[in-house]
C-alpha cells in the first residue's frame, strides 16, 4: 500500500461546460500547469493532462483499464446504457478476438481493395462541389459527404438511412460525458437510432463482398462468436463516421487558416497524410476518454486509489509544451508521430489507417484542383463531450 503524501491539486472546472467545450485550451494549459495529477472537484475524478501521463496511463491497460467503461459511468457500479463494447469497453483477454478480427479486416488488403475507388469518389465530390461555386461550408459538402459516402458502402451497410450514422455517433459520444444536456438532447431519438443501427450490423443487411461480412465470416471460422460478431459491426459504425468527419474537419480548418501549410501540401501532395496527422495533433478530435484505476496508482507524489475514474486529456497531451516544440503551431514540416489523437497502447485506434486513407483521398483531390481556400465567413463549433467537432466551416476557393 503506497501512502499519499499529499493530495493533488484540484481544478473546480467542469471540463463538459459549454465555455471549456467551446474553447478549452485554457483548461487544458492550466490542468498541465497545476501538476502531473489534478483531482476534478466537479464531477470528484481525477485528472492527466501532460504527455508523459496520458501516454504512461493508456499504454498500462493492467492498471488504468477500460472495462469499467472509458466515460464517466462506472460499471462497476452501473449498468452500461447500452450493451459494452467488445473492444473498446473491454479488457483482456475479452478485447483480444475482437480486436484481432478487427486488425485483420481493417487491414493492408482492405486498404489496397479501397484506395483506388476512393480516390476516384473524391476527386468526383471535389469536382460537384466545385461545379456549384467557389463558397461553400467545408464541413457539410467534403467533411461530412465524403466519409457517409464511402465508409458505409465500405462497411457494406445500404444507402438509404445512413445519414443516421451522424446523430447516433454524436449521442453515443456525448454519452461518455455526464448526463448533461448534451445527453437529454440525444435521448428522444435514442430508441429508433439503436433499433436502425442493431438492424444494420445484422447479416441479413450487410453486402456480401463488405467490411461487416468478413466480420461475420470471422464468426463463421469461430474467430470470434456469432453473438459478437454484430456488436463488432456495431464498433465500426459507432466510431467510424463522427471521428473522422471532425478529423477532416479539424485538417480543413487547420489548412483553410495556414495558407503557408496549404501551399507546402499543393507543392508535395504526398504530404497529405501528414498533414491530416498533424490535425488529428493539433485539434484532436477526440479530446478525452476515462480510465478506472484497478489497484491503487502512484501518479508523481500521489495516489490515485483502485476503482477511481481518471479522464485523460488526449486534447492536452497533444499540446504539451514538455513533449512538442511550439505545439500551438499547425506545421506540416514537424513530425507529429507519437501523438495521442489515435490512443496508444492496446486500445490504440484499430481504424486509423482507414481513416488517413480518406484524408489522402479527399485531400489530394482537393489540392489537385484548389489554388488558395480560406474562410469565408466565422466558423461554428459544434458542442460533444467528447469530440472537438464543427458546425460549419465555410470557405472560399479559387482554382487553378
Ligand atoms: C480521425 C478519425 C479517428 C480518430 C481521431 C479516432 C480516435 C480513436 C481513439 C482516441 C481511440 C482509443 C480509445 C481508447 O483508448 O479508449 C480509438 C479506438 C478505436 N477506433 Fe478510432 N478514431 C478514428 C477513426 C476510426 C475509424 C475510421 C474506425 C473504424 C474503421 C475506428 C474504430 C475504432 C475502434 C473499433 C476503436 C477501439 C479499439 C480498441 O479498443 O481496441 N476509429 N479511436
Ligand atoms: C474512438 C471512438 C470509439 C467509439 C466507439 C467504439 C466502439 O463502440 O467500439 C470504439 C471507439
Amino acid at each position: 500500500m503506497i501512502t499519499a503524501h499529499t493530495a493533488p491539486p484540484v481544478d473546480p472546472t467542469d471540463p463538459f461546460g459549454h465555455d471549456v467545450l467551446e474553447d478549452p485550451l485554457p483548461l487544458h494549459a492550466a490542468l498541465r500547469d497545476a501538476g502531473p495529477l489534478v483531482h476534478l472537484t466537479e464531477y470528484d475524478v481525477y485528472a492527466l493532462a501532460r504527455y508523459r501521463e496520458v501516454h504512461a496511463a493508456l499504454v498500462d491497460w493492467q492498471a488504468f483499464q477500460s472495462g469499467a467503461g472509458v466515460g464517466l459511468s462506472n460499471f462497476r457500479h452501473e449498468e452500461p446504457w447500452r450493451p459494452a463494447s467488445l473492444l473498446l469497453e473491454n479488457d483482456p483477454p475479452r478485447h483480444d478476438a475482437p480486436r484481432r478480427v478487427l486488425r485483420a479486416v481493417l487491414g493492408p488488403g482492405a486498404l489496397r481493395r479501397l484506395r483506388d475507388a476512393w480516390f476516384a469518389d473524391a476527386r468526383e465530390l471535389v469536382d460537384r462541389v466545385l461545379a456549384d461555386g467557389d463558397e461553400f461550408d467545408a464541413v457539410a459538402r467534403l467533411a461530412e459527404a465524403f466519409p457517409l459516402r464511402v465508409f458505409p458502402d465500405a462497411v457494406g451497410i445500404p444507402r438509404e438511412g445512413r445519414e443516421q450514422l451522424l446523430p447516433l455517433g454524436d449521442h453515443n459520444f456525448n454519452a461518455f460525458g455526464p448526463p448533461n444536456d448534451l445527453v437529454r438532447k440525444g435521448e428522444p431519438r435514442l430508441p429508433e437510432l439503436s433499433a436502425w443501427v442493431a438492424s444494420r450490423c445484422r447479416r441479413d443487411t450487410l453486402s456480401g463482398d463488405g467490411i461487416g461480412a468478413r466480420i461475420w465470416a470471422a464468426a463463421d471460422r469461430g474467430d470470434i462468436t456469432a453473438e459478437q460478431a454484430p456488436l463488432v459491426v456495431r464498433s465500426l459504425l459507432l466510431a467510424g463516421v463522427d471521428t473522422t468527419v471532425h478529423g477532416l474537419s479539424a485538417t480543413l480548418y487547420a489548412l483553410a487558416t495556414h495558407p503557408d501549410q496549404w501551399r507546402r501540401l499543393r507543392e508535395q501532395p504526398h504530404l497529405a497524410r501528414a498533414a491530416f496527422d498533424e490535425a488529428v495533433r493539433w485539434e484532436s478530435p477526440v479530446q478525452t476518454f476515462f480510465r478506472t484505476t484497478t489497484t491503487d496508482v502512484r501518479v508523481g507524489d500521489h495516489v490515485v486509489p483502485d476503482g477511481r475514474k481518471v479522464l485523460l486529456f488526449l486534447g492536452a497531451a497533444n499540446r504539451d509544451p514538455r513533449r512538442w516544440e511550439d505545439p500551438d503551431s499547425f506545421d506540416l514540416s514537424r513530425d507529429p508521430s507519437g501523438h495521442v489523437g489515435f490512443g496508444m497502447g492496446i486500445h490504440q485506434c484499430v481504424g486509423q489507417h482507414i481513416a488517413r486513407l480518406e484524408a489522402e483521398a479527399l485531400l489530394t483531390a482537393l489540392a489537385g484542383r484548389v489554388r488558395s481556400i480560406e474562410l469565408a465567413a466565422p466558423t461554428v463549433r459544434h458542442h460533444n463531450n467528447t469530440l472537438r467537432a464543427w458546425g460549419s466551416i465555410p470557405v472560399r476557393v479559387r482554382l487553378g
